[in-house]
């Protein structure tokens, strides 16, 4: 069912000279959704938020948003905003007149923007900041106004292309949670670009898979996860072994693994500590199959590279791909 806001891509596709970034790709994105574009390098994702934006024309194809087709308008009469990956600050402007800026090139009166200036860097944390320029900021911050300012402008859809990807590891976790806060709030469409699957598994209410210019699979977090499609998927996402038996190709989480007296004969070939977990990689025939066992469960009976082992796993739990 349609909802207002809803932003719909129809047989979308972009061409550079023989290159196909985008192949005919047809998606419908629900309003008030955080979706995360994941895929591996150069499959589409960027391409497709930059067509989205109105910062790269559209080959074929077109870009619906509450039912009207804004391909061919420009990014600022679209309802979109983007975020982008290096923030694009004016270095020689303060945070406030960073936000205000789009409002000041519509002609929006020095009170009314700032105004909506200080209400976004409220939003987003940095109102004490308004003074400083960007030169002042640390990463973290200097994100949070470029969010202040693509929000300022009130998208119905906001985009975002790798936006953790310079911060270090630490603020990257509260930054993404800071990010699904802020969404909820909104309660507007966030469309995330990354390649990072626990940055999409842990943001998305739709994780959108992407490989060779078009949708391989799109579903909740956990559908995409718990029932990958295609063996792409399955690799791509982590955490599965692909393996052939009776004739057809299933994935299985490495987590539904058991090591056993019993089940299918193995070699353990290595064994990493994780913390609250133990990978084990064996050898069954050719194929290696990864067993992600909880720590207390491998030290009861600990094992080292040579051991013969038994895999074991419920059958209900192998899953089978299309590809
Ligand atoms: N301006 C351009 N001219 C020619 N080819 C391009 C251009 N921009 C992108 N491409 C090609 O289009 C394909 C998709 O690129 P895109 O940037 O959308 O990938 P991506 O999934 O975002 O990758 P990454 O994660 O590395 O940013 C790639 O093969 C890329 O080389």
């Amino acid at each position: 069912m349609r909802t207002p806001n809803d932003l719909e891509l129809v047989h979308l596709t972009k061409r550079y000279g023989d290159t196909v970034a985008v192949k005919d790709i047809n998606h419908v994105f629900a309003n008030g959704t955080y979706v995360c574009l994941l895929g591996p390098s150069g499959c589409g994702k960027s391409t497709t938020l930059r067509m989205i934006a109105g910062h790269e024309s559209v080959s074929d194809g077109s870009i619906l948003l509450d039912g009207q087709d804004i391909s061919r308008l420009p990014p600022a009469q679209r309802g979109t905003a983007m975020m982008f990956q290096s923030y694009a600050l004016f270095p020689h402007l303060s945070v406030r007149d960073n936000v205000a800026f789009s409002l000041k090139m519509k002609g929006i009166d020095k009170t009314a923007r700032y105004k909506a200036a200080d209400d976004m860097l409220a939003l987003v944390d940095m109102g004490h900041l308004a003074e400083r320029l960007p030169a002042q900021l640390s990463g973290g911050q200097q994100q949070r106004v470029a969010l202040a300012r693509a929000l300022v402008t009130k998208p119905r859809v906001l985009l975002l292309d790798e936006p953790l990807s310079a911060l270090d590891p630490f603020l990257r976790i509260r930054v993404r949670g800071e990010l699904k806060r802020l969404q909820r709030e909104l309660g507007i469409s966030f469309i995330h670009v990354t390649h990072g699957q626990d940055e999409a598994l842990a943001l998305a209410d739709e994780v959108v898979v992407m490989n060779n210019a078009v949708i391989e699979q799109a579903g909740t977090a956990r559908d995409v996860f718990g029932a990958p499609r295609t063996e792409f998927v399955a690799r791509f996402m982590g955490g599965h072994n692909v393996i052939d038996l009776n004739g057809g190709r299933f994935a299985l989480r490495a987590d539904d693994v058991k090591l056993a007296d019993s089940g299918h004969a193995a070699t353990v070939s290595v064994v990493e500590y994780q913390g609250d977990r133990v990978a084990v990689t064996s050898k069954l025939g050719e194929t290696e199959v990864l067993a992600l066992v909880p720590e207390a469960e491998f030290y009861a009976n600990p094992k080292n590279p040579g051991d013969a082992v038994g895999l074991a796993w419920d059958e209900g739990r192998l899953h089978r791909l299309l590809a």
